[in-house]
């Protein structure tokens, strides 16, 4: 049977190294120490504002940081003796999280000044949110949007004691709507229940409001732009789930739900596009001109088909057209040019831009990078400060297969493979495409030369050209904690 210590609050001398100078200086920090039960086993429990530990038997050692722990809850009380159950997150293998827990068993008092101060620490942890906004879609994917979230997301919000205030969407449209006028004031992250879709909605309704609320002019390129200072979370369950793949490493909802508790986050670039002097999407995911547009077109004509769409659109333009190919003036700025920035001139920033001309069969860029593996690391310097542009000229059918296939798949893609010497890859922060012989807006290819894909949806240009610029660290994810992880429970 457990002891029916007394809870010693001691204080412990810890070794801390100053960061600025390289000397060592001494800290006091507050210790907790109990002896408990582990499996029947009487082990030494500490705890500190950073981690849990137990030293037992080889088997039961292991120590447990604190910002790991999902949840500290006493069960099976008795007026003498409960049982403390602590369950914390983990990393197995590459991606995946996963709950284990520990069961502390001794003397009530104990086990319930234990949960109190366990519960304690946890609040303090940096990052980790406490109360957030979730917006689900509904109609996402297989319609299972809402039914993921009460089954494998809200148990685990719960455990983890997150206060949630839940929007489910009524129509396209609704959370951008609901974005460009909520006040985040008090929620600590974004929660979005849908696919890439819904994250576009979202950020494009939030980064609108933060700009206007700064007094910021959206439709000047040269504006610096605030960034959504909260996080956002994506919960898979979409039909693509680009965002989820990209940043959780997998599909899982669970895996996902477990990230955000944890409440680690990364920047993401993030695009402002322009036309007619006006400041068209943010475009967070994908930009496609040419080809990219016409297959959302085709696409988006046969929505009724669902998520079989893609393929037909596909289908449609590889098999039963002409590639379509145009006369285009590309201008980029180099990503390793320095941050174009309110105060330089535009005069001076002319020097850096570099042009590209000739017939193309489009223009895109790759933000989200899951679906790409491009093999020379050069290409970006900084996957977090710039975007790829791929520009692709007239080809084989065949060759334009494999190279959508090995960017579906994930597949290395050798800039000197001759395979691809029709494809470009440019490293930019930002770039300007202009039509050199627009055709007439009443034919279809006129209609097609003023389409933009943005993230997946169709938008009219009103033009036949545009600039996009990247803006570093405007929206940040939430996302799973580096494999390489040393704080990880052992
Ligand atoms: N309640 C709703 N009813 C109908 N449409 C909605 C509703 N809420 C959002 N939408 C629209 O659904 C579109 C698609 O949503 P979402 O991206 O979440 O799912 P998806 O298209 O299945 O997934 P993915 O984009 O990952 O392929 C969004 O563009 C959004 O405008």
């Amino acid at each position: 049977m457990a002891t029916a210590l007394e809870v010693s609050l001691e204080g412990t001398d810890f070794l801390e190294i100053s960061q600025s100078d390289g000397t060592v200086s001494h800290k006091t920090a507050a210790k907790l120490e109990d002896i408990l039960e582990v499996e029947k086993t009487k082990c030494n429990i500490e705890l500190t504002k950073e981690i849990l530990t137990i030293h037992g038997t080889k088997k039961l050692c292991r120590s447990i940081p604190v910002a790991s722990i999902l949840s500290a809850v006493c069960r099976d009380k008795s007026n003498t003796t409960s049982q403390l159950t602590v369950q914390y997150i983990h990393k197995t293998g590459k991606s995946n999280l996963k709950i284990s827990s520990i069961c502390l068993k001794g003397d009530t008092s104990v086990c319930n000044a234990w949960e109190t101060k366990l519960q304690e620490y946890i609040k303090l942890v940096p990052h980790r949110p406490q109360r957030l906004l979730i917006i689900v879609n509904p109609e996402s994917g297989k319609r299972k949007g809402l039914k993921i979230y009460k089954s494998q997301v809200e148990p685990i919000f719960k455990l983890a004691r997150i206060e949630t205030e839940v929007v489910v969407t009524e129509r396209a449209g609704h959370a951008e709507e609901m974005m460009s006028s909520r006040d985040l004031s008090g929620i600590d992250g974004l929660v979005l229940v849908g696919g890439d879709g819904i994250f576009h909605e979202v950020a494009n309704g939030a980064l609108r409001k933060i700009q206007k609320d700064s007094g910021i002019d959206i439709d000047n390129t040269y504006s610096s732009m605030k960034p959504l200072m909260i996080p956002v979370g994506m919960i898979p369950a979409g039909t693509g789930n680009g965002i989820a793949k990209e940043f959780f490493g997998c599909k899982d909802p669970e895996v996902a739900a477990l990230a955000i508790v944890l409440g680690q986050s990364k920047p993401q670039s993030t695009f402002s596009v322009h036309a007619n002097g006006k400041l068209l999407r943010y475009s967070i995911i994908l930009l496609g001109y040419g080809f990219g547009a016409d297959l959302a077109y085709e696409a988006e004509e046969r929505r009724h088909l669902g998520t079989a769409r893609y393929a037909y659109a596909l289908t449609k333009l590889l098999v039963g057209n002409k590639q379509r190919c145009m006369d285009m003036e590309i201008e980029y700025l180099p990503e390793e040019s320095p941050l174009v920035n309110k105060s330089e001139s535009k005069d001076r920033l002319k020097e850096d831009w570099k042009k590209l001309e000739g017939r193309f069969s489009g223009i895109g860029t790759f933000c989200i990078w899951n679906n790409l593996n491009i093999s020379d690391p050069r290409i970006l310097h900084n996957k977090d400060k710039g975007a790829i542009v791929a520009v692709t000229k007239y080809t084989s059918r065949i060759q334009f297969i494999n190279f959508l296939y090995r960017v579906v798949k994930g597949q290395v893609i050798e800039l000197i493979d001759p395979d691809f010497s029709y494809l470009k890859l440019l490293a930019v922060h930002s770039f300007r495409v202009r039509l050199k012989s627009p055709s007439d807006p009443e034919t279809k290819e006129g209609l097609l030369e003023r389409l933009l894909n943005v993230d997946g949806e169709i938008h009219h240009l009103g033009a036949t050209e545009f600039e996009a610029r990247c803006r570093p660290g405007l929206v940040q994810l939430y996302h799973c904690i580096p494999s390489d992880d040393k704080k990880g429970a052992s």
